[in-house]
């Protein structure tokens, strides 16, 4: 029997001994090249039996070659390797009939599992490779850790499909823009992507938000209205927080994906339902189900292809990049353009990102505008990151107000750092530092006496020397909760 030969075009000398040593030991034959001219010849002249090619040689891009390849040699599998690793890269060689995309640097083990499975695989239809589609002008997801390599790749597989897919993450990883990535980069591109977030709408107005309501449906249903279903008609229907919706809307919405029509509420004839689904949820639904809040039914139906976006900081590889990105998005917005020292990049890496990326953004937009310094060091990101940290807790509003754990003289000494900083560096420190402190103090203040005279408002403004109509207005302006038990008057609830 002969031996499998391979084809390895890289113009980088040092991955093609390692991957003709790799797969040599392995028993395969290897050839190996630095052009993609030299690939092709092979390729014509019939030989070979598996091609592994780099994206960027001097003479041409491996992903061009690829749809030649399969054209020419229809049974010839391609493997195709990049170091820039972006979703981009992963859809194009996905699209264009590539078996496998291997973002560098690789693990030897992971691509000679990759190699055996493609020589094993049943010889490939013989389709036409995808027409490729231009992202255009797109928020792209940034992020090179493994996490997001594999999720480009389910992305890049979901191109030709409509399967329904349920995002799960934390808050702010990115779960809308996965969402609209596999909707970007999907077959209904060209429909509409409408986004609904469960959680924002009242339980007893989420069925006609997704159905919609014929006039006279109810009172106050002047006109007809359409439900996103309707809206998203050829598109993508995104249901973010679906682990928020209250289990009646999740009986309806089962039975519309198994029946695959809905009606409005008052609607006489049912509409055939033309979307595809998204779902997102940042809640563990097992937890959900077993808790009896989510139906099993429902999440089997949705749970067809899922992702899981890992929090930042289990992919902390993808900070600096992340940091980055955001920074030049600042500047191309018209900011003064900004750098990180490596010192500043590390300091990222440390911390929790209880918010996530965007978290980061948020900070990134945050050190923009506040400080003229083209340079950011380890201590300005420091100095920001320590007023998010109440003993390790993110904090109750972010830079607007002292949680009740800050002191008296961290709130002062944030906002005498922040100066001093802008000071320093030619920026134009407002001169408000006496009123800043004031009414951030006064929030905790009023908390902490209503805390300390549990709830009795009587006592508490004896005790600040307020008139006590003062304070009532001070706690209804403030937002400040008022405690149960204790009547506003100093007497004991019963
Ligand atoms: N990988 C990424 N690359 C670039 N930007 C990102 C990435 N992930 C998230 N972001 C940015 O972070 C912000 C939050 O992302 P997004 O709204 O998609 O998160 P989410 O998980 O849907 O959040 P939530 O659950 O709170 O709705 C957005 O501004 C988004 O553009």
């Amino acid at each position: 029997m002969t031996l499998p030969t391979i084809l390895i075009a890289d113009d980088d000398r040092s991955i093609r001994t390692v991957l003709s040593q790799a797969l040599g030991r392995a028993g395969y034959q290897v050839r190996t090249t630095a052009s993609a001219v030299a690939l092709w010849q092979w390729v014509e002249d019939g030989e070979g039996d598996l091609v592994i090619t780099d994206v960027v040689m001097p003479d041409e891009n491996g992903l061009d070659l690829i749809p030649r390849i399969r054209r020419a040699r229809p049974d010839l599998r391609v493997l195709v390797m990049s170091a820039q690793s972006t979703l981009v890269t992963a859809v194009k060689a996905t699209q264009r009939g590539a078996f496998e995309y291997l973002p560098k640097p690789f693990d030897l083990t992971e691509l000679l599992a990759v190699v055996e499975r493609a020589l094993a695989a049943p010889s490939p239809q013989i389709g036409n490779p995808l027409q490729s589609q231009q992202p255009g002008e797109r928020m792209p997801l940034i992020g090179r850790s493994v996490a997001m390599q594999d999720i480009y790749r389910v992305i890049a597989r979901l191109t030709t499909s409509d399967l329904t897919v349920m995002i799960n993450g934390e808050s702010g990883t990115g779960k809308e823009l996965v969402a609209r990535a596999l909707h970007d980069y999907g077959r209904r591109r060209t429909g509409p992507f409408i986004a609904v977030n469960v959680a924002a709408i009242p339980h007893e107005f989420i069925e006609t938000e997704l159905f919609g309501h014929e006039r006279g449906a109810f009172s106050g249903a002047t006109a007809r209205s359409s439900g996103r279903f309707e809206q998203a008609a050829g598109g993508t229907l995104f249901l973010d927080e679906i682990g928020d919706m209250p289990l009646a809307a999740q009986t309806r919405l089962l039975r519309v994906l198994q029946d695959g029509e809905f009606t409005t509420a008052g609607g006489k004839h049912p509409i055939k339902a033309n979307v595809r689904i998204i779902a997102a949820t940042h809640r563990d639904l097992h937890q959900a189900i077993r808790a009896g809040t989510f139906r099993e039914d429902l999440f089997y139906r949705l749970n067809v292809v899922p992702i899981r976006i890992p929090p930042l900081r289990e992919r902390l590889e993808d900070i600096p990049l992340l940091a980055r990105h955001f920074l030049d998005e600042c500047a191309e917005e018209g900011q003064p353009p900004k750098a990180l020292t490596e010192d500043a990049t590390t300091r990222l890496q440390a911390w929790r990102w209880p918010g996530n990326v965007r978290e980061l953004e948020n900070l990134m937009r945050r050190i923009t505008a506040l400080y003229p310094q083209e340079t950011i060091t380890g201590a300005l990101i420091d100095s920001e990151l320590a007023e998010t940290i109440r003993d390790g807790k993110p904090a109750v509003a972010r830079g607007e107000a002292p949680g009740d754990e800050e002191t008296l003289s961290d709130a002062v000494g944030r906002h005498i750092r922040r100066y001093l900083a802008m000071d320093g560096n030619g920026g134009a420190p407002l001169h408000d530092i006496y009123d800043k402190v004031i009414a951030e103090v006064e929030r905790p203040l009023i908390r902490m006496t209503l805390a300390a005279t549990r709830g009795n408002q009587i006592k508490a403004a004896a005790m600040l020397g307020l008139n006590r109509n003062t304070l009532r207005k001070k706690i209804r302006d403030l937002d400040i909760p008022v405690m149960k038990g204790p009547s506003p008057s100093g007497r004991e609830a019963d």
